[in-house]
């Protein structure tokens, strides 16, 4: 028997009505993700990134064409229960503020550990993502933003999620900090066989940490390929455009 791919879109499509206008936000997308696949998703601000990510967590259902998960259709929200995290731009959105950052860690672990193991597994992520143990008893608006990305990286990790969906998870980082997620995501989560789907304008980081890339241009993609060759030899205008303007340092 062959096991099914973990996502298939097959000529997705979203649109979004405002002010009486169509905006198409994606425009007959299809794409294979394997389970154990790295997959970055390129291209300008505005052209479809974000919503492909919501997508892909159910967050937001398409407007026309099909999503499947392990092969079966519906709500992907249902389907993916607990296996699937969402890392955003933003850390804090992703925190109560009137919580410790720690707590907001712990919380949904009590259903999967004892709390000693949570806290092990929570001082080891801190570990991992270079953060002081004591910022865990902080609020989140008590810590820089740099900080605050690296804890929500740890919060995302810790859960041990079987896919880990990040949009622009690299954004408010420094460049020593980046490289530590990297290496986390890495080491922690990719080594493991676990799925990563990044949207990102560093496209250093996307070459180290993607298998496959995906271009989207305007809600089309416009290429897919293995990293390695995308970057080599881009096909499309638009990606040697994007991956010329980057090494001159304006992505
Ligand atoms: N909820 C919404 N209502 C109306 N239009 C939307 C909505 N969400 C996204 N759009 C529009 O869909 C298009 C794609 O947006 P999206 O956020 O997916 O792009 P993006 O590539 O992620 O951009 P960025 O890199 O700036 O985050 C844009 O034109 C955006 O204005």
């Amino acid at each position: 028997m062959t096991i099914p791919p973990l996502y298939e879109l097959e000529h997705l499509s979203k649109s979004f009505h405002s002010d009486q206008r169509e905006v198409v936000a994606l425009s007959d997308i299809s794409l294979v993700i394997e389970a154990g696949d790295s997959l970055a998703v390129i291209g300008e601000s505005g052209s479809g990134k974000s919503t492909l990510v919501q997508i892909l967590c159910g967050l937001t259902r398409p407007t026309s064409g099909e999503i499947r998960f392990q092969g079966q259709k519906g709500d992907i929200i249902k389907l993916t229960k607990g296996r699937v995290q969402l890392l955003l731009q933003d850390p804090k959105d992703s925190f109560d503020p009137t919580w410790t950052v720690g707590r907001s860690i712990l919380e949904p672990l009590h259903l999967k550990f004892s709390e000693s193991e949570g806290s092990q597994l929570l001082a080891e992520a801190f570990e991992k993502v270079g953060l002081s143990p004591v910022l865990a008893s902080r609020r989140p608006s008590e810590l820089s933003g740099g900080q605050l990305q690296r804890a929500s990286i740890a919060r995302a990790l810790t859960t041990r999620p079987d896919v880990l969906v990040a949009d622009e998870p690299l954004s408010s980082l420094d460049v020593v900090s980046k490289l530590k997620i990297v290496d986390t995501i890495q080491e922690g989560f990719l080594r493991d066989g676990g799925t990563l789907v990044i949207v990102s304008h560093d496209l250093s980081a996307v070459r180290s940490l993607s298998k496959h890339t995906a271009v989207i241009l305007r809600g089309e993609l416009i290429e897919y390929a293995d990293t390695e060759e995308l970057f080599e030899s881009p096909n499309h205008p638009y990606t040697k455009e994007l991956i010329l303007s980057a090494s001159s340092g304006w992505m």
